[in-house]
């Protein structure tokens, strides 16, 4: 049995639950507030009639579908345990009998998938294959990832290191075994963005080979590869027209020698079409600048061609994130989502009438569905589908039922659908609460708005305990991740992530902390220029002074200590909380850093070329001088690290440096480290554990509470 030490000398965390929650008497613990189902991974069949989704409820992943013509829900998995294997990449075959999903994480550069329970047999990621009316188990179809049904269902394509693999599903019934997947061609390079033809009889795909890519035709019956006008850019995001004559596809300049991801950066990106048979193409419209790359990166489909004839792609060339309209044939560009907002998940029926698309049009703090007509030549109005203090988003469409997940500042992501048009929602998925899910004990947040000292605008938002005495109390300022994010007056819909941020700054709120949490710039919702910020993360990190100014916000409230100001936050909120306990423990008086950057130069040579944010030598000083590794001197106070070793966002070294750096200099510190797990938690345990210490670590700094004795693992 491993005991939690908490102090200079901290053991590894194996196998410790803490068996009572930490709440004060008539409150909610940690456990309860992340006790509800959290849906993700909405697909839909409309042609069958059917959608899916995955239900993950304290660590336990399930698939589940709904025939949206029966009203019946039926649950397709029956795992068990927190096992920490994902679930993702849902897809229904057009007949409606099958369903296909991956399951564990993908490989890292050494080949080895996460494996959080230290499996001693490891872990992998493999398609799976389930009959819709949960006649059978699911059925490990092999090792891969990226499965897609032919246009019949026939057939189900899957990647496999880097190569397309087949299995037939002809004549598959319940009780038989499936037939042995086969390799469907080889090709150079990493094949991906799989699409059947319409009439199932080729594969278009991107093949990506380092500097390039190149977008092919692999043609069953030929078996030969047709390559769509090879150049020496990274074509991307291959779509068909209606009648598989041609294909459109994303350009990208390729990369030059030395050039490095920028996750901040952007690129000018071009439109282009091709004939099939010819591999001929052309461009139809380019950006005016580099407004492309999070345009491409961030919504699941970058382009799209509908039967209604014409192309829509992402771009950010007028400053928001909007949905366009182009003819194949070149032209009229259309703005379909217009406004100052931000455009995300979008949808288009077969029939192609209609753009649905989730949006903080108009309520920039949250998330609605709208809808648009894609037909005739009126001008593009937008036409709110949901309203109010919801947050809603992942639209799709079946018959005239729209379905999307569907949360609120009290209620986990679910599902939910309406009559295209009605104002009123129903709940499809949970059909009830979680028992110990505490909804009636949640304080809904509040929209803040200050200014940085630049004069930057800064949205936040603002939990208060319950109790309406005045009295000094402590504050936490929590930062979240990327920093490509948004948190919102509601339940996170970008994976559990976030969403057990949210919770868990609910939770503090019931513990008697007024906590903020600041969506400073860098992140997204508020127009590219706020996310491109200058000099923002290892550039001269111009989002800290959003922290000061979040941390003078807090102290000029009645109700807050301000000697009593807390930080946290994972990832990019790690680093920020690191880097508001280098330079201002004057201010901050302790901090819980989950897996955070903390030192930009090393991160520029040791992850990724340039780190993620293309981090050379000329900007190594400028990198070193922006984290909190630059100046350890006036590092005072107190700090918890947590950090999984098997972290493949943020290297686990990142930690392990710094706190060695800081025992060196007598800071105190404190560690929770989980051996095995990844960047985003794949245990729940390991969540919970991560909260009880935070809780019990600002219990003890903020409250000069003790920490709740030590437990074993019952
Ligand atoms: C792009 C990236 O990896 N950013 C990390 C530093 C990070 O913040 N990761 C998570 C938390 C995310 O939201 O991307």
């Amino acid at each position: 049995m491993k005991l939690l030490f908490i102090g200079w000398l901290t053991v590894g965390l194996g196998g410790l639950a803490f068996s009572q929650s930490n709440s004060l008497p008539g409150r909610y613990s940690i456990e309860d507030v992340l006790s509800a189902p959290y849906c993700t991974g909405l697909v839909a069949e409309p042609q069958a009639g059917r959608i899916g989704w995955v239900s993950t409820q304290e660590g336990v992943r399930s698939v589940y579908i709904h025939n949206g013509r029966s009203g019946q829900t039926t649950k397709l998995t029956n795992y068990q345990t927190d096992d920490g294997q994902d679930i993702s990449d849902l897809h229904i075959s057009a007949d409606g009998r099958w369903l296909t999903f991956v399951r564990g994480g993908a490989k890292n550069g050494e080949g080895v998938s996460p494996n959080p329970t230290s499996n001693p047999a490891g872990a992998e990621q493999a398609v799976y294959l389930v009959p819709t009316d949960g006649s059978r188990a699911p059925i490990r179809v092999a090792p891969g990832n990226h499965p897609a049904f032919s246009p019949t269902g026939k057939r189900l394509l899957f990647a496999q290191g880097g190569q397309v693999h087949l299995v037939e599903l002809a004549g598959l019934s319940t009780d038989k075994p499936i037939t042995t997947p086969s390799r469907l061609f080889t090709a150079r390079g990493f094949q991906t963005d799989f699409r059947w033809s319409p009439d199932g009889g080729r594969v278009l795909f991107s093949s990506v080979r380092g500097y390039h890519n190149f977008i092919g035709v692999y043609d069953l019956s030929q078996k030969a590869i047709t390559w769509i006008a090879p150049g020496v850019d990274r074509d991307q995001a291959p779509v068909w027209s209606p009648d598989g004559k041609q294909v459109a596809f994303i350009r990208v300049p390729g990369k030059k020698h030395g050039e490095m991801e920028n996750v901040q950066g952007g690129h000018p990106f071009a439109i282009w079409v091709a004939d099939v048979a010819t591999g001929e193409g052309r461009e139809l419209w380019h950006s005016p600048a580099d407004d492309g790359g999070f345009a491409q990166d961030y919504p699941a489909e970058p382009l799209r061609w509908t039967t209604t004839n014409k192309l829509l792609f992402f771009s950010e060339h007028e400053g928001w994130m909007h949905l366009y309209a182009l003819p194949p044939t070149g032209g009229k560009l259309t703005d379909l989502t217009p406004g100052a907002a931000e455009a995300e998940e979008t949808f288009v029926p077969a029939d192609g009438r209609y753009l649905y698309y989730s949006s903080n049009l108009n309520d920039i703090d949250r998330r609605h569905i709208w809808r648009v007509a894609l037909t005739g030549n009126e001008a593009v109005q937008p036409e709110p589908l949901t309203t109010g203090t919801g947050i809603e988003t992942d639209p799709v469409v079946v018959g005239d039922q729209l379905f999307y997940r569907s949360a609120s500042w009290n209620r986990s992501t679910g599902i939910a659908k309406r009559r295209v048009g009605d104002t009123s929602e129903t709940l499809l998925f949970p059909t009830e609460a979680a028992p110990r899910f505490p909804a009636q004990a949640l304080t809904e947040p509040k929209q803040v708005i200050f200014k940085a000292a630049d004069g930057v605008e800064v949205h936040a938002q603002l939990f208060l305990p319950g109790s309406t005495t005045q009295i000094s109390r402590p504050a936490l300022i929590f930062m979240h991740g990327g920093p490509m994010r948004q948190m919102l007056l509601g339940w996170h819909y970008r994976g559990s992530y976030y969403a057990n941020a949210y919770a868990i700054n609910q939770y503090l709120a019931s513990q008697g902390y007024v906590v903020l949490s600041v969506n400073y710039r860098a992140g997204i919702g508020y127009g590219r220029a706020f996310r491109r910020a200058d000099r923002q993360g290892p550039r001269g990190a111009s989002e800290y002074q959003d922290i000061l100014a979040a941390a003078k916000y807090l102290q000029s409230r009645s109700d807050v200590n301000p000697l009593k100001i807390g930080l946290w936050g994972g990832s990019y909120g790690g680093y920020l909380t690191a880097l508001g306990l280098a330079r201002n423990s004057d201010l901050f008086a302790c901090g819980v850093d989950i897996h955070g950057v903390h030192d930009w130069a090393w991160r520029g040579n040791h992850f990724s070329p340039g780190g993620g944010w293309a981090i050379g030598e000329a900007e190594a000083k400028v990198a070193f001088e922006s984290s909190p590794a630059f100046n350890l001197d006036f590092w005072r106070s107190p700090c918890l690290f947590v950090h999984a070793d098997d972290d493949r966002n943020v290297t686990f070294a990142e930690t392990v440096d710094l706190v060695q750096k800081l025992r060196d200099k007598g800071v105190p510190t404190e560690v929770l480290i989980f051996p095995d797990d990844a960047h985003s938690f794949l245990l729940h345990k390991n969540w919970v554990r991560t909260y009880q210490a935070l809780d019990g670590f600002f219990r003890k700094q903020l409250m000069n509470q003790p920490e709740k004795p030590l437990t074993s693992e019952k």
